[in-house]
């Protein structure tokens, strides 16, 4: 078998071996039992569960589901074991091992995918006579939610015309008819742009949406990596070997030969249907948001023996939407700001936030070194993140000194609660493009495209002249090293 990073069945039998599996055996019904249960998984850092047998499932299997599949561990020391096992990371793996294995392949060549005849993938094969998207097990996820969201962990792949740049991403889609999905398409997602490529050519586009990837590639799928950047020749360099892919079988485009199940087809460029509401990332589901988006056709569905298909059951935390897409965006809005040279260590998005913040650990030696000013700094940061998209998601942008490790939130908190003035150590940006999906721009008082971010300065006047001024008042800043060591030393002798 393959290695769990590469193919999704072996990760599978990895969580399983970890002890991170709860299979259910008996039938469950992908009506909301499903992903009530998934729910109070992810709300409780459960086991990842494995619903073998569901309601609609066809004779070969078609399909079964993994919730959770990126969601927390409960013990502390594996925390983030499953991320790690998406990328061949030991299940001890810190966050900032894990984003720095996400951004290892900006500095090594793309290693191409190798092309295959045939794959897992093409076992089964079901013509769009032969399969009804209401009759098999697509999940209704929340009960206000528009429709049964089939699609919340597997990857659209879109190619723009001139068949440079083929996108990989995850992007929302539901059930609209037996054979068709509508799904959200928004800007400044790459799946939007592209679409709009071939909108302009007046052609629908051909794609693939591809489940039970490997696990590496759902990971680079969640990431905003630069325009025009082909995910597999990324994530071939990033795990050192290339991808098997193999040509769809009713376009020309091409899926990891080990995908669980494939949907061919095209997006229409002129048809949409009502998508929506759905209970997402931010935590919420408004009864009757929907919008109009573009209708998928499903021309054909190939598919592994059983096979299974991931699903995330997103909303308050914490699920793939908060472990993957704010961590992931802070990972690269961090690369973004150290490439243009300012002195960001460490960027992450605490859950806490609902990952709508990014925390900046900034090297204030090399800060006063610059001899700038507060307001020169946050704008220069501000206008490299705020002006982009990889920053498209986040709404505020900490930046905090180095003494705060931005991985833990209790740190963060309290730099920006004691260290930020409010209002006047904060830089709103008005004039750029806003979260759409956050409740206050969504149904708040403001334009729900625009604005509404602020770089919130946490970093105290000395830290950008002469360096940090005070102790902290606690255990390991306000006591001598070796009366720390002696209280360590001494602490159950005491009775603790
Ligand atoms: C891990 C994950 C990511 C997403 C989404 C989901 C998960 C589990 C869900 C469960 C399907 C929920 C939705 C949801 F998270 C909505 C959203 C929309 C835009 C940006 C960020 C989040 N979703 C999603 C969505 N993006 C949409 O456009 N459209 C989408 O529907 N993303 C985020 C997306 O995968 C990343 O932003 C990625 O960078 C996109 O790739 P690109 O930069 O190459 O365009
Ligand atoms: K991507």
């Amino acid at each position: 078998m393959a290695l769990a990073h590469m193919e999704f069945r072996a990760f599978v039998q990895a969580l399983k071996d970890d002890g991170d599996i709860v299979e259910i055996n008996e039938e469950c019904d992908p009506n909301l039992e499903v992903s009530a249960i998934i729910r109070k998984v992810v709300e409780s850092d459960e086991r990842a569960p494995l619903f073998n047998k569901l309601k609609g499932q066809n004779e070969n299997g078609l399909w079964r589901i993994l919730g959770a599949p990126n969601s927390l561990r409960s013990d502390p020391r594996h925390r983030y074991g499953r991320l790690a096992r998406h990328l061949n990371l030991p299940p001890t793996s810190s966050m900032k091992e894990i984003l720095d294995k996400m951004v290892s392949a900006k500095t090594t060549p793309p290693i191409p995918p190798k092309i295959v005849e045939t794959g897992p993938c093409k076992e089964f094969r079901l013509t769009s006579d032969q399969f009804d998207l209401n009759q098999l097990p697509s999940p209704t996820l929340h009960q206000a939610d528009g429709g049964k969201y089939v699609q919340t962990y597997g990857m659209f792949i879109v190619r723009s015309p001139d068949g440079k740049w083929t996108n990989w991403s995850i992007a929302r889609a539901m059930v609209h008819d037996k054979n068709h999905l509508v799904g959200l398409v928004m800007p400044p997602q790459h799946i939007s742009v592209i679409h709009r490529m071939w909108k302009e050519l007046g052609q629908d586009m051909p794609y693939a949406l591809a489940f039970g990837v490997p696990p590496a590639a759902i990971m680079a799928s969640s990431m905003p990596l630069p325009d025009g950047l082909t995910e597999a020749e990324y994530i071939g360099s990033m795990v050192n070997s290339p991808l098997e892919l193999v040509k769809c079988e009713t376009n020309e485009l091409f899926v990891p030969s080990t995908s669980e199940i494939v949907f061919e087809g095209t997006c229409s460029v002129t048809e949409t249907a009502r998508e929506g509401p759905f209970g997402e990332m931010h935590g919420y589901v408004f009864k009757g948001d929907s919008h109009f988006m573009p209708v998928y056709t499903v021309n054909m569905i190939t598919h592994r023996k059983d096979p299974i298909m991931p699903v995330c059951a997103c909303g308050r935390l914490t699920d793939e939407t908060h472990t993957m897409i704010g961590p992931l965006a802070a990972a690269e809005i961090g690369y973004i700001l150290k490439s243009n040279g300012l002195p960001i260590k460490e960027a992450f998005s605490p859950f806490e936030s609902q990952v709508t913040w990014v925390a900046l650990q900034v090297d204030t030696d090399k800060l006063r070194a610059m001899k700038t000013n507060a307001e020169a700094f946050c704008r220069q940061v501000g206008d490299l993140i705020f002006k982009g998209k990889p920053g498209s998601t986040i709404h505020r942008l900490l930046l905090v000194g180095d003494d705060i490790d931005v991985y833990d939130f209790k740190e963060v908190i309290w730099a920006f609660t004691t260290r930020c003035r409010p209002v006047m150590d904060e830089y709103s940006y008005e004039d750029v493009p806003g979260f759409p999906l956050i409740p206050y721009m969504s149904h708040g008082n403001g334009p729900t495209n625009k604005g509404g971010k602020l770089v919130c300065d946490c970093l105290l006047p000395v830290e950008y002249t002469t360096g940090k001024n005070w102790e902290a008042a606690d255990f390991k800043e306000s006591f001598p090293p070796e009366l720390q060591q002696k209280v360590l030393d001494r602490w159950h002798s005491y009775g603790f």
